[in-house]
């Protein structure tokens, strides 16, 4: 499976800022359970899934991104990375899971404090993607790689992921009410409603 946009220029531009803005808790709740849902399905795929990051990919797109099993990523202006911080809101702590597992703790602990967003080449050094190409060859680079994996015998690379993945999967699937509480809680603190009404002033700001 090959996750790709059709949007020019953006492979993903995360969570719906609008959904976590001026919501209602129901609405937080719902909205988290589908996210959870989709990451849990993606995480946890027996298939081989790669990333054809063609665009910008902040914050859930990140987590897109490093929830796959390999990532290429277009050379240029394109920025990707976990930048929650930025927004004045956290990285949930299964986001934070799958960084870790990608680029290890020193990275991960700078790049969430920071809310880095990486160019392709900075996140290639930390291996936070794992090819960089110009933008016409990322969908035959990622092509070519899948051939690469459909080599391996099925049975055992599946094995291989499930058993590398499943702490990870089994932290979440353990709490996941309790952590869309915290989401819906945590969302509409007023200090967090107030940060989220600034960066999206800035977003729109930046348009005009
Ligand atoms: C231990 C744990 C403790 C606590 C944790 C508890 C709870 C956790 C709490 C919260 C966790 C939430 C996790 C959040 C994850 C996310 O994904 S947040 C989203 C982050 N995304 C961004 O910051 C991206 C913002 N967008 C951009 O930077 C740019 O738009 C872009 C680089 C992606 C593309 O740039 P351009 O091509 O120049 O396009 P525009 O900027 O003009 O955008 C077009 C249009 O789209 C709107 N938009 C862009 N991104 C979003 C978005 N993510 N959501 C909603 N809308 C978005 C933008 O405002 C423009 O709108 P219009 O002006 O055209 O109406």
């Amino acid at each position: 499976m090959v996750l790709a946009s059709a949007a020019p220029g953006i492979f993903s531009a995360g969570l719906d800022i609008l959904e976590m803005y001026q919501s209602t808790p129901e609405r937080c709740v719902a909205f988290w359970r589908a996210l959870q849902d989709a990451w849990l399905n993606l995480y946890g795929s027996r298939l081989i899934t790669m990333a054809a990051i063609e665009g910008h990919s902040p914050a859930g797109g990140c987590l897109l991104a490093m929830s796959c099993d390999y990532r290429v990523m277009a050379e240029g202006k394109f920025q990707i990375g976990l930048n929650e911080t930025k927004l004045g809101i956290v990285a949930p702590f299964w986001f934070t899971d799958v960084m870790l597992n990608t680029i290890g703790h020193r990275e991960t602990e700078k790049a969430l404090q920071l809310g880095a967003l990486y160019s392709a080449q900075q996140a290639l050094s930390i291996g936070l993607v794992d090819k960089v190409v110009p933008l016409a060859e990322v969908m035959p680079t990622v092509e070519g790689e899948l051939k690469n994996w459909l080599q391996i015998p099925a049975a055992a690379r599946v094995i291989t992921k499930t058993s590398m993945r499943k702490a990870v999967l089994d932290r979440l699937r353990s709490q996941k009410e309790k952590d869309a509480q915290f989401f819906a809680d945590f969302i509409n603190r007023d200090s967090v409603q107030k940060s989220l009404g600034m960066y999206i002033a800035s977003l729109q700001k930046k348009k005009n």
